[in-house]
Order: structure tokens, then sequence, then C-alpha cells
């Protein structure tokens, strides 16, 4: 298999500024196809905006972004899911006073191959197949209960992992995670933990953004360290936090490495 076809995830010469402010520079990095990797570093370094231009919420001032092979460098966003790609945001973006099962099917939308399957109304049919898909991934991930509640009446915890069950049920094997596991309790940290590991198992590649230094430890074989903008190590978490670039870049923050 070629490096190309084996990365879920290549960038090359990445660079965005904003303002005058570089916020990415000359980034190069590759997530392996089933290899669970972080992207970490301070406060600013440029996590976000890495996910951002790689589902194209931004355009690149320079580089090329690759995702399971596909060039989607300037690709337009909404094209982007049919390569693989979906996120998930740091503020959940489910929409409160629809139902579990509504907001899913909302998320299927975006996998219409077309018109007529995005009009059928699924409301009619109650056996309709988008309807039956999204009620087995909840099942899958033990949510099922939670299908016709509104989303607004959810712990906080569960509303994370339906954002998940969207992500996945919109056909992504490359899924990137803005802080999973901020503002969760032990027990739904646990959960969450569970739910990313079974994705795993079903070939879901994850890159994931988190300060929670224990959760990436727990999950993640490989992790891309980035300060103001450029990775400055990479590797497995334990060799990479004994880096000295790395030790400094965390020095003076409330964060560790
Ligand atoms: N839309 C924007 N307009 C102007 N500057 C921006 C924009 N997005 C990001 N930046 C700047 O780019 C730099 C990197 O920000 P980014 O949010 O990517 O960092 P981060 O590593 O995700 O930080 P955090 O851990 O605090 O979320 C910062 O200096 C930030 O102020």
């Amino acid at each position: 298999m070629s490096a190309a076809t084996s990365a879920a995830l290549a960038i090359s010469g990445l660079s965005k500024s904003f303002a005058g402010v570089r916020a990415i520079r000359d980034l190069s990095f590759t997530v392996p196809k089933g290899v669970t990797t972080a992207l970490i570093g301070p406060n600013g370094a440029g996590k976000t905006t890495v996910f951002n231009l790689v589902s194209g919420v931004y355009g690149v001032d320079a580089g090329r972004i690759e995702v399971n092979g596909q060039d989607v460098t300037h690709m337009p966003s909404r094209k982007r899911i049919s390569t693989g790609v979906a996120r998930s945001f740091q503020n959940i973006r489910l929409m409160p006073h629809l139902s579990v099962l509504e907001n899913l099917l909302v998320g299927q939308h975006v996998r219409a191959s077309s018109l007529g399957a995005l009009l059928t109304p699924y409301r009619l049919f109650p056996n309709h197949r988008w309807k039956r898909e999204a009620r087995a991934a909840l099942e899958e991930s033990g949510l099922g209960r939670w299908g016709d509640e509104m989303v607004s009446a959810l712990p906080y915890g569960v509303r994370k992992r339906i954002d998940l069950v969207r992500a996945t049920l919109a056909g992504a094997s490359l899924l990137m995670l803005d802080e999973p596991a901020a503002g969760l309790n032990p027990s739904e940290t646990n959960a969450l933990r569970d739910h990313l590991r079974a994705l795993m198992a079903k070939g879901v590649t994850l890159l994931v953004v988190e300060h929670d230094m224990h959760f990436v430890d727990s999950i993640c074989e490989n992790v891309v360290v980035l300060n103001f903008g450029e990775k400055i190590a990479e590797g497995p978490l334990s060799r990479v936090r004994q880096e000295k670039l790395v030790r400094e870049a965390y020095i003076g923050t409330d964060e560790e490495a």
C-alpha cells in the first residue's frame, strides 16, 4: 500500500494567516488510517485552525490537504463529507428543539444521492431507511432509549455522544473531534472513551484536539504537537512529552503535556 492510500489525512506545507497573524506555518503531518492521533499544543497554537482548514471553513494560503488520498485543498466545504471527513465542534451543534432522531436525520441529508431521496418525507414512512439506520446506530451505541427525546432535555455527556453518532451516520471515516472530553464528568468521559474505541474498532480514524492528557494517553497512538502554528514534535505521547521544545512550550501555561 502506498503512503498516499494508507493516509486518512495528509497535510503538507500548510500555511494560514489572519490579518498578519501567522496562525499556521508550513505545517506538514500525516494521520495514517486507523492510527488515532491527537493534535496538542498550548492555547492559540493553531489546533482549531487546522480543523477549520481541513473541513474547509477557511481557505488555505499555501499547502495541500488530502483526505483518504483525495486532494480537498480547494474543494468547497459542503463537498468534503463525500471524501469521508467529518468533525464535531467544541460547542455541540445539535438542534436543541428537535428530537435526537430528527437531528440524526438532518445529518443524513448530506448523504442524499438525489433530489428524490432528499425530498422523501420520512415522517410518512415509519420504516424510512434513514430512520431505520439512525435507530440502529443509536441502539448500537447504547443510546437507543434517547431517540425520541428532545436534545435540550439530554445530559451533556449524552449530547456529546449523539453528536458522534450524527457524524458517523454521515459516513465519516475520518472524524475530527474538538475537545471531546471537555466538560464531561468521569463516568461520562469513560462512556465517551468506550464509544470512541467502538468507532476505532469499526475502522473510523480519529484526529482529536484535547487538553486532557490522560484522555489523550488512553486512546491516542500518536500525537502532533503545535506551538505558534508550527509542528514542534510528533510521536507517542510518552516520548514527545519528554522533548525539550515541548516542555518549553508548556512552561508558563496552566496546561501540561
Ligand atoms: N477567524 C480568525 N480571525 C483572526 N484570528 C484567528 C482566527 N482564528 C484563529 N485565529 C488566531 O489564530 C491563532 C490560532 O488559533 P486557534 O484557535 O487555531 O488555536 P488553538 O490551538 O485551537 O487554541 P485553543 O486551545 O485556545 O482552542 C490564534 O492567534 C488566534 O487568535
